[in-house]
């Protein structure tokens, strides 16, 4: 059991997760985890095995043999699979396209979630993803649920030059029978449609303070 502080931000693809917990991170010196970038990870490397992302089993036979490494550098979590850093080839279109098949297999829930916890004997953590207030950090009473309008968010990508289908992912996501999506209770739901990334982080740290955060 730690007594470092965990930040929770679930939602959605592009609601803003990463760009809300990198800013708070800097305002609140807190170790920034990107939970995604993990399951992004075995998803690269199921792809470049030639493994089809469905099929679970094949899936969860790649996944003993792979070396997956979590550390901090700079103030926010790295990933390292078989001794090498990821880098961008994690946002590609094949990844985007297959890595919330891979994140409903419950063995790869099961593996990486003990290691987003393990974050936690590092120092204080905003950590963002999909299920962080609910079965990552679930005794944590500082959560938000950030949401967005889809087409907000689908724009946001194409902004970015990103092929991604949001919704799909979402649908994916949000369905699954492990770790849905979801409001985790006592969350903080804050769409961040009309917000500027500066107004959505005030808003943020607004909700973090009524919730009693007091770094
Ligand atoms: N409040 C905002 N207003 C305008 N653009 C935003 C806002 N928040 C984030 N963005 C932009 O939207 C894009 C997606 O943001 P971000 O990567 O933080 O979303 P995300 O929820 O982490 O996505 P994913 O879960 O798919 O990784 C980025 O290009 C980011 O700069
Ligand atoms: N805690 C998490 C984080 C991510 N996932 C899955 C579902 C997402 O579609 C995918 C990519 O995440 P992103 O980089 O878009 O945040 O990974 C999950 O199931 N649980």
């Amino acid at each position: 059991m730690s007594d470092h502080v965990a930040i929770a931000i679930d939602g959605p693809a592009a609601s803003g997760k990463s760009t809300l917990a990198r800013q708070l991170a800097a305002k609140l010196d807190l170790i920034m985890v990107n939970s995604g970038e993990m399951y992004r990870a075995v998803t690269w490397k199921v792809l470049q095995d030639g493994i089809d992302p469905k099929d679970a089993e094949a899936v969860i036979a790649a996944l003993v043999e792979m070396d997956i490494e979590c550390s901090v550098a700079e103030g926010r979590s790295v990933v390292r699979l078989d001794g090498r850093r990821t880098g961008d080839e994690l946002r590609s279109e094949a990844v985007n396209g297959s890595v919330s098949a891979v994140a409903a297999i419950p063995e790869v829930r099961n593996r990486l979630v003990e290691m987003q916890r393990g974050f936690l004997e590092f120092g204080n953590v905003i950590m963002e993803g999909r299920d962080i207030g609910t079965v990552v950090f679930p005794d944590t009473p500082f959560k938000i649920y950030l949401d967005a309008d889809a087409g907000v968010r689908a724009g946001r990508r194409v902004a970015v030059g990103e092929v991604d289908s949001v919704e799909d992912r979402d649908r994916e996501d949000s369905r699954r029978k492990t770790a849905p999506l979801q409001v985790a209770a006592g969350a903080a739901i804050l769409d961040t449609s009309g917000h500027t990334i500066e107004s959505g982080t005030e808003a943020a740290l607004e909700l973090l303070r009524e919730q009693g955060l007091k770094l």
